[in-house]
């Protein structure tokens, strides 16, 4: 049996930030991990995927500029690239983050958490009989995030098909990839298997990046096509079965089929909350954890939290760890006897999850966006002005590469006049959006943005486009 003031379960990003500001604030923390520390993101996710697919946007860039595009004789170097992302990924060793745990202060549990009652968190090691039971005497912070998705289609499972985890960690690139969804997932594996050699079939059911402003799929379909990639909108799978030849064949509910060497579902996330002991302590197993701004489980009197992928507010890295700044300060005050500050953009409350939670999607072109969409901030009942610009008619933009594509959306709260939201799709926009985040989680005023001039010849100067648009 050990002590601890808090015990985090989970150490992807979420988990280890939580823990680290838990022990920034003075009170001792334990840690539990079942794989690797480092969590999805490191090794399956965020990392890996964003090395797979620079290679391509450096030699797209170089290829859109007259003189560096005549020094670029050959094409994707494929196990070089593979090469880098396995770096990217550490090798699926989790050596560094463990030293990161130890030099912080914070112990480290490996096995699997479960809670067994109240402040009560039961690890069993690997071999699966070692147990250790870890109490704590203010909080648990569950922060195990979550998997993939897989559907109740025909064969599916089966077919045994490729999730976000196989495709991410591929060691070979597929010659034939059909890939299920049309999101997020989606849209960056194709951009990035179709780069790498793969012929990739897109059942993109209900359209391409359809959460994001409408112009964002339609640019993102444009480009997958001309990659040589068939985008089938609307198409569904109806049964999958994996022939003798350990090739997949995709049946569409309209009767076609499709054949491919590999199968990739991307159609999103369920909780990893199956197997956490939630029945011990009146909760569902398997639901996403319901919290209030400051990350507390609802329906649980006061010492189980949430943060990242598993509460479902955001399924970002960089929000959940946002999160989990919030939720280990509260924990401390909480814990000492401070005062909260859990007001609307209080250093206690995850505000921004609601209004400007921004997003970068790495295909080709780039989708940074912050805020909300047209739609959404019309369901949410604002009065708004949509400005649209098109980004290739900035000097910067002209400068930046031969043929640029790209568009620009502001969304203006009219009664405020602050912008609610920002989108930007175009070659290499994503550092470009910090600037917007700037300005919706400040509430910036129209009329001061005024005074925020962009640099020239930058293709920042949109900035200044849309705002002559909107009139002062
Ligand atoms: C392919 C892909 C690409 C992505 N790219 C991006 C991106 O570019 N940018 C971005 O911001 N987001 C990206 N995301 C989302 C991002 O990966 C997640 O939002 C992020 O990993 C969530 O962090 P987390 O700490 O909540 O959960 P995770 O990273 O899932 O970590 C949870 C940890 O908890 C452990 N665990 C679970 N249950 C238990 C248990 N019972 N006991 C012990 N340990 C347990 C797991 O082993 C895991 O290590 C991507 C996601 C995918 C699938
Ligand atoms: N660059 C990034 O920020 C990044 C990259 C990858 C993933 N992520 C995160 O990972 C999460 C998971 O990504 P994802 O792409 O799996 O999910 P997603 O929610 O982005 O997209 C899922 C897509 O599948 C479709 N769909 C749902 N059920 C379906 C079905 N039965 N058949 C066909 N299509 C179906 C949905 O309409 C949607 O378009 C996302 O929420 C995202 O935030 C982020």
């Amino acid at each position: 049996m050990s002590d601890f003031d808090v015990i985090v379960i989970g150490a992807g990003p979420v988990g280890e930030n939580a823990a680290d500001r838990v022990v920034r604030g003075g009170l001792t923390v334990a840690i539990v991990e079942r794989e690797l520390v480092g969590g999805e993101c490191s090794y399956w996710a965020c990392m890996p995927t964003k090395a797979l697919l620079r290679s391509g946007a450096a030699l797209r860039a170089a290829r859109q500029v007259p003189g560096a595009r005549e020094a670029v004789t050959g094409d994707l170097d494929v196990a070089a690239v593979l090469r880098r992302r396995d770096a990217f990924a550490s090798n699926w060793n989790d050596e560094g983050q463990v030293s990161w745990l130890e030099s912080a202060g914070i112990p480290l549990y490996r096995g699997h958490g479960r809670i067994t009652a109240a402040r009560v968190v039961e690890v069993t090691g690997a071999d699966g009989t070692t147990t250790t039971t870890l109490t704590a005497r203010h909080a648990v912070i569950v922060a195990t995030g979550s998997g993939a998705l897989v559907p109740d289609i025909e064969g599916l499972r089966d077919a045994k098909p490729w999730t976000s985890r196989e495709t991410v960690a591929a060691k070979e690139v597929p010659a034939r990839l059909a890939i299920i969804g049309g999101g997020v997932v989606a849209s960056e594996m194709a951009t990035a298997f179709s780069r790498l050699g793969s012929s990739v079939t897109m059942l993109a059911r209900d359209g391409v990046l359809h959460l994001n402003e409408p112009f964002v799929g339609e640019h993102v379909a444009v480009s997958l096509r001309e990659k040589g990639v068939s985008v089938r909108i609307g198409a569904e799978a109806g049964s999958v079965k994996r022939n003798d030849d350990g090739t997949v064949s995709v049946i569409l509910t309209d009767g076609e089929q499709i054949e491919a060497d590999e199968l990739l579902v991307a159609i999103g996330r369920t909780p990893n909350t199956q197997d956490l002991g939630l029945e011990n302590i009146g909760l569902t197993p398997g639901a996403w954890l319901t919290v209030d701004d400051t990350m507390r489980v609802d329906g649980v009197d006061g010492w189980l939290y949430a943060a990242g992928d598993v509460n479902r507010r955001v399924l970002l890295t960089h929000q959940g760890k946002y999160q989990a700044r919030a939720v280990g300060d509260v924990i401390v005050a909480r814990a000492k006897g401070e005062p909260v500050d859990d007001a609307p953009w209080g250093r206690h409350a995850a505000t921004a999850d609601e209004c400007a939670v921004p997003q970068v999607v790495f295909t080709d072109p780039e989708i940074a966006s912050v805020g909300l969409t047209a739609a959404k901030a019309e369901a949410a009942g604002l009065r708004i002005r949509v400005v649209d610009y098109d980004l290739a008619a900035t000097a910067g933009s002209a400068l930046h590469a031969e043929g640029y594509r790209g568009h620009a959306r502001m969304v203006v709260d009219e009664d405020r006049k602050v912008i609610v939201g920002f989108t930007l799709v175009g070659p290499d926009v994503a550092e470009m959006i910090h600037a917007a985040t700037i300005a919706v989680a400040g509430e910036v005023p129209i009329d001061r943005l005024w005074h925020a001039v962009p640099a020239f010849p930058t293709v920042s100067e949109v900035w200044l486009r849309l705002l002559e648009a909107h009139g002062r």
